[in-house]
């Protein structure tokens, strides 16, 4: 029976997952290389916990090729699928990585360039480990294509629109395993008014009404709307033209600043990862937190009112599902939005959190799986 290999380059970590083909795809073994940089760890089932040390993307990518090689023992992968994090405007859902389809991925990696670039080198590197299985790539900017225009587009002259300058809004693949989650486990939610957080090393916010993204905090790139590990979040653009015309910063200066130096970790001068952050007692460090609760509860205010009210607001992602100090400061402030949350729940992670008239949740997200599904329910990938 057919082998799928998942893989899912986020920012910090590189995620991966074997299944074996079923209706509902039964996982093998998943795991991921975490804190990508010098306290990289190789974690398998959650458990097998080990230092790499110092660890990017291509070396997380040989770590995991071969524990994939070594658990399979000489069965055949038959489809190998990516989650690749900008579709643009052509790729509305899971689809066949031919060479056609990659050259139009590589165009846009300059939009999405903590992600698309080594998304692709996983393509490569399966197409090269795996040559005799199907490639296929699922988009997280796909579960928001159904946008309505107001929230697709800027405030800018249209033909800026028609050459491609939207609003695509990330993390879909976590989105689309979310509702589906909701739909199994909390059905009288999912026709209800929805607020989905995503917090992992980069972080968006989705209204979700009737199962379908009505709006993202995250927009033409994976840059927009909340603070993160290191990119910047929402930011004046007159931020931007000061800093190109009065400091004479290049777009490559400013790529560098917004994607890699920003966030909680320009702001703390310390660190990317919120555990570390929460650890330490530097001022610093508690005002980048200050900071990221309060653009949280601005953001899922915002998502609300474009919902026009609330009935369901839930956690994921590695800081939504972990950080209890996270969801305790972000919703305090939210109970004229009928938000209140339990100590005790919130403290033990427990996927109900909520006491007030809005259910909050905990709903620990599964990119993978939602991959799978897709190879899944395609043909040339299981036979
Ligand atoms: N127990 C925890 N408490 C607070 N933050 C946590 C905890 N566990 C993980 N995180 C945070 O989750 C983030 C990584 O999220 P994840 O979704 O795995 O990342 P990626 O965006 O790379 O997929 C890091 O900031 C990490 O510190
Ligand atoms: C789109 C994005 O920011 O993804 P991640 O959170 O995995 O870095
Ligand atoms: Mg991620």
């Amino acid at each position: 029976m057919a082998l799928l290999l998942t893989l899912n380059a986020g920012s910090s970590s590189l995620k991966f997952g074997v299944y074996r083909k079923a209706d509902e795809p039964d996982l093998i073994i998943a795991g991921q290389v975490e804190r990508l940089g010098p306290d990289a760890r190789m974690v398998i089932d959650g458990e097998d916990d080990r230092p790499l040390g110092m660890t990017d993307h291509t070396r997380a990518l040989d770590e995991i090729l071969t524990t994939v090689w070594d658990h399979i023992g000489g069965e055949a992968i038959t489809g190998v699928g990516h989650r690749i994090a900008h579709g643009g405007t052509d790729f509305l859902g899971p689809t066949v990585l031919t060479e056609a389809v990659l050259v139009k991925l590589r165009l846009l990696a300059p939009l999405a360039p903590l992600h698309q670039p080594h998304n692709l080198t996983c393509v490569d590197a399966a197409i090269a480990t795996f040559p005799d299985a199907v490639q296929m790539g699922c988009f997280d900017t796909s579960f928001h294509r159904g946008h309505p225009w107001v929230n697709d587009t800027f405030a800018l002259p249209r033909r800026f629109y028609r050459e491609g300058v939207r609003r695509y809004g990330f993390h879909g693949l976590s989105y689309d395993y979310i509702t589906g989650v909701l739909a199994e486990r909390h059905p009288n939610l999912t026709k209800g008014r929805l607020v989905v957080a995503h917090l992992g090393n980069g972080a968006s916010i989705c209204a979700i009404k009737e199962g379908k993204s009505l709006a993202s905090t995250m927009g033409f790139s994976a840059l927009d709307g909340l603070p993160m590990g290191t990119r910047s979040g929402q930011l004046d653009p007159g931020v931007l033209l000061y800093l190109m015309d009065q400091r004479g910063m290049s777009a490559a200066e400013l790529t560098t600043l917004l994607y890699r130096e920003s966030g909680i970790l320009g702001l703390s001068g310390l660190t990317s990862d919120m555990r570390t952050l929460e650890a330490s007692d530097a001022p610093e460090a508690a005002q980048a937190i200050d900071y990221y609760v309060f653009r949280l509860q601005r953001e899922i205010g915002a998502m609300a009112a474009s919902l026009g009210g609330i009935d369901g607001l839930v956690f994921t992602g590695g800081i939504g599902e972990n950080s209890r100090l996270i969801r305790a400061r972000a919703t305090e402030a939210l109970g004229f939005m009928g938000i209140a949350i339990d100590e005790a729940a919130n403290r033990e992670n427990r996927e109900e959190i909520g006491t007030g008239d809005t259910r909050v949740l905990v709903i620990p997200t599964d990119e993978e799986r939602v991959i799978a599904r897709a190879l899944c329910a395609t043909p040339q990938a299981v036979s």
